[in-house]
């Protein structure tokens, strides 16, 4: 399949595909409904972490490395590399060391890497990481079966690692899983959320990103949650993570664009899930965000021509069908880039 390699191509051919949209109020940013969200927005690609963490076959390490190469060359910003956790937990990902080792000197994207303790932060050290993310929850069962400790306990442990971080100038990111529902307590208070990002943000994180684990919010449920964490930490240190189980994704971030939020994770081609959140589907897919943000001209430096390419080589991969709306459509139009 073959695919543009420029955004502004998949509207300058519109009438190709038997479709309109007129991007002009939202590109001049003159529309009252539109006027307020942020010129650019950052993407962090989440898929070679978040992603595959949940595939039950075993995906070799050369081609989590050549995921993370391919997404690096479509100007992603921020590509999430691997996890240095338990192989016992996530057996997917016990390939960290390699992984990371064989990416460390890859230039044109941050390769954060997940560590949920000391000994994980200094093997991710050890194998060449430059930043760091830890992982919270707002639900004290959830963060029980996903790093078997509370939430205080969580919080003691990412104390010693922000600190060890810090003493090496490592960048570290915070994490707070289960921010609208949790798959065994339900409904999630949004002072519980605040709470914990209050607790990351304190301890020194420099992003916190707020997750929907299982996918089940809203935009009801997301103003006031992010009212609350808003309240306790600036908008601008704050980013969204959507798992997009009921479809809700996009509306969320749009939502969340608009109350000022400009960091957004997704995972291409729709991968993803958590092996401790039964029944949750993967992160929002990378090409519909970018295809939604483009429509607003917000701009975001990623080509999606060269996304779509990546989405499928990671589903001929896992040999399955994207789970990107935008690439399912593409498909089904033929797109050839060498036409546009
Ligand atoms: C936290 C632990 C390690 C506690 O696991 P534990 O079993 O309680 O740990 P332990 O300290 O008792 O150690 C048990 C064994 O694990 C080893 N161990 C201990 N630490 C490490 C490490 N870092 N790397 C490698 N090995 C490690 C340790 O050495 C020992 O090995 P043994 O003596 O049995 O051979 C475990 O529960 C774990 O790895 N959990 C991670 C699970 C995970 O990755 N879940 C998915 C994350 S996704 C998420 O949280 C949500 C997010 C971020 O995506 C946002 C969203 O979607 O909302």
């Amino acid at each position: 399949m073959v695919y543009g390699s420029s955004c502004d191509s998949w509207y300058s051919s519109d009438h190709q595909y038997g479709f309109q949209c007129n991007n002009k109020g939202a590109r001049g940013m003159t529309n009252k409904f539109l006027g307020g969200i942020p010129k650019f927005v950052k993407i962090v690609e989440v898929g070679p972490r978040d992603g595959l963490q949940n595939e039950k076959n075993i995906v070799p390490t050369a081609v989590k490395v050549e995921l993370i190469h391919r997404l690096v060359s479509c100007g992603l910003p921020v590509v999430e590399a691997t996890s240095f956790v338990s192989p016992k937990w996530v057996p997917q990902l016990a390939d960290a060391k390699d992984v990371m080792e064989a990416v460390r000197n890859l230039e044109g994207a941050r390769l954060p890497v997940l560590t949920p303790n000391l000994k994980g932060f200094e093997a991710a050290i050890a194998a060449g990481a430059k930043e760091v993310a830890i992982f919270a929850s707002a639900s004290e069962s959830f963060s029980k079966s996903n790093i078997n400790c509370s939430i205080e306990e969580s919080l003691t442990r990412y104390r010693a690692v922000s600190l060890a971080a810090k003493k090496l100038s490592i960048p570290v990111r915070g994490y707070v899983s289960c921010v609208v529902g949790c798959p065994a307590e339900g409904a999630i208070s949004p002072s519980k959320v605040a709470y914990v990002a209050k607790e990351l943000y304190d301890m020194g994180c420099f992003e916190i990103s707020l997750g929907d684990t299982i996918g089940v919010a809203t935009p009801g449920a997301i103003v006031p949650m992010l009212e609350a964490v808003m309240a306790v930490v600036p908008v601008e240190k704050l980013a969204v993570h959507f798992h997009d189980t009921y479809g809700q994704s996009l509306p969320n971030i749009l939502l969340s664009l608009q109350m000022g939020i400009s960091t957004i994770d997704c995972s291409v081609a729709g991968l993803g899930g958590c092996p401790y959140a039964k029944g949750a589907s993967g992160n929002v897919a990378t090409e519909d965000v970018v295809y939604m943000l483009n429509g607003l001209g917000v701009k975001t430096n990623v080509d999606l021509g060269k996304l779509m390419l990546v989405g499928d080589f990671i589903s001929n991969h896992l040999g399955r069908p994207s789970g990107s709306k935008t690439a399912i459509a593409l498909s089904r139009v033929n797109v050839d880039a060498s036409k546009i």
